[in-house]
């Protein structure tokens, strides 16, 4: 077992952080890219593994896209697939063909598109035989389980020859990513129109476009956590805009409660501790990305508090629920549920001398688990972990004056 050990550190001199960029972001233009005839200059995509295997399959078209364990581009390649009616089997990591596609698969067949399970209804990997004649232009799409499929459709949405409806049912979850979704198809010339439930795009052809891709605000939460957790120090973070496309520049607001405090700069954000004000109820519904960072920081720095909007949790990257309760009890402290689908963080008391984590194939558990170093010596278990979103993330930690090195277990 590979294991990284962080030596404590509790304070920081001001650093630039140079951070990666979005993959959300950087996964939709790669699609729209794809979808777009003509030219488009796209500058700063994201050297996470999810968008590196999106550029790899969209560039080499094998008959197998094999997405590994990147949700967006399982569900947006199966859409691109259909709409461009081609044969492809879609698959990924044993977890990837543990978290759902059928509502996606549902609303690609009512258009029209032929794809089978090839081995368990509802789950990859899947056999996609195109989609040569659009057979209906209305479809009904449930909102309370991954905003992935709805992104998915509205991206294929233009190049359909009668356009698309999509009436969102029930709760809506993730929306900023819908959001994002919108917001970057407008910018590539795509109008629409988003009235109560429902969602309408024409047909109608995306525009060649210069876009630049902005810095990832998920990927930037780690480190509001690691001054949240700390005495004292300042960071400042690259590339990050106070108006971004990202629903996680939330972690903006959530943070100045926690002891952190964003000023905006020309190129980025410059991060200063501040007095706790503590806030004791956080909804996560539209920023399901922040919970594991934020229920981590709560833990570490005494933050009794209640959260909500964490049902997503457990069909992501491992469930993330499980995991942060295993994780967090090592440090004694706790996520308990204490009503169906509301949970408590209980923060820490006693701190061990050192803590191990184990990560569960989970990028977020391993950089959330990061700003413990503040307290004790920490051992992060599988560290390369963080390539699916953040490769550079222990460089990183480097450059912020953290003392690392690669473990015997
Ligand atoms: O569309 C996107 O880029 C994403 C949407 C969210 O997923 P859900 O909509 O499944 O919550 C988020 O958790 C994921 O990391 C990225
Ligand atoms: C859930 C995530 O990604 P995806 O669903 O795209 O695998 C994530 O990056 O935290």
């Amino acid at each position: 077992m590979e294991l990284l050990k962080l030596n404590q550190k509790s304070a920081f001199t001001p650093t630039t952080i140079p951070l990666p960029s979005s993959k959300s972001e950087s996964n939709r233009v790669l699609i729209i890219d794809a979808l777009t005839e003509g030219q488009n200059t796209i500058e700063n995509l994201a050297e996470a593994r999810d968008t590196q295997t999106m550029i790899r399959l969209l560039q080499t078209n094998p008959p197998v896209y094999d997405v590994l364990d990147a949700g967006t581009t399982m569900r947006f390649l199966t859409a691109y697939a259909a709409v461009t009616n081609q044969n492809k089997v879609m698959t990924g990591t044993a977890r990837m063909c543990q978290r759902p596609i059928g509502i996606l698969v549902d609303a690609l067949r009512e258009i029209g598109a032929e794809i089978h399970y090839m081995n368990v209804e509802g789950y990859p990997p899947l056999a996609v035989h195109g989609l040569s004649e659009q057979t209906k232009s209305a479809v009904k799409i449930r909102g309370d389980v991954s905003s992935q499929y709805i992104s998915a459709m509205l991206m294929i949405a233009p190049i359909l020859p009668k356009g698309l409806e999509i009436e969102l049912e029930g709760k809506v979850g993730s929306r900023t990513y819908i959001e994002m979704t919108l917001e970057l198809m407008a910018k590539f010339g795509i109008n629409y129109t988003w009235e109560k439930n429902t969602i309408k795009v024409e047909n109608q052809a995306y525009q060649p476009t210069q876009f630049m891709v902005e810095s990832d605000w998920s990927g930037a939460s780690y480190w509001f956590s690691l001054l949240a957790c700390a005495d004292s120090g300042q960071l400042f973070l690259k590339g990050l805009k106070e108006n971004s496309l990202q629903g996680d520049s939330k972690v903006v607001e959530i943070m100045s409660k926690l002891g952190v405090k964003s000023s905006f700069q020309k190129d980025g954000v410059l991060l200063e501790k501040i007095p706790v004000e503590g806030l004791e109820e956080f909804d996560f519904t539209h920023c399901p990305d922040l919970a594991q960072t934020v229920a981590v920081t709560c833990a570490i720095i005494g933050q009794n508090s209640k959260f909500t909007g964490l049902e997503s949790l457990r069909i992501k990257e491992t469930d993330r629920i499980y995991a942060l309760q295993q994780e967090l009890a090592k440090f004694n402290a706790e996520l308990k549920e204490i009503e169906p689908e509301v949970f408590q963080v209980i923060p820490s008391v006693t701190m061990p001398h050192e803590v191990k984590i184990h990560t569960y194939d989970d990028h977020r558990m391993a950089m959330a688990f990061m700003p413990l170093l503040t307290k004790t010596q920490v051992l992060i278990e599988d560290p390369d972990v963080v390539n699916k979103s953040y490769p550079s993330f222990w460089k990183h930690c480097q450059l912020a004056g953290i003392d690392l090195s690669n473990h015997e277990s």
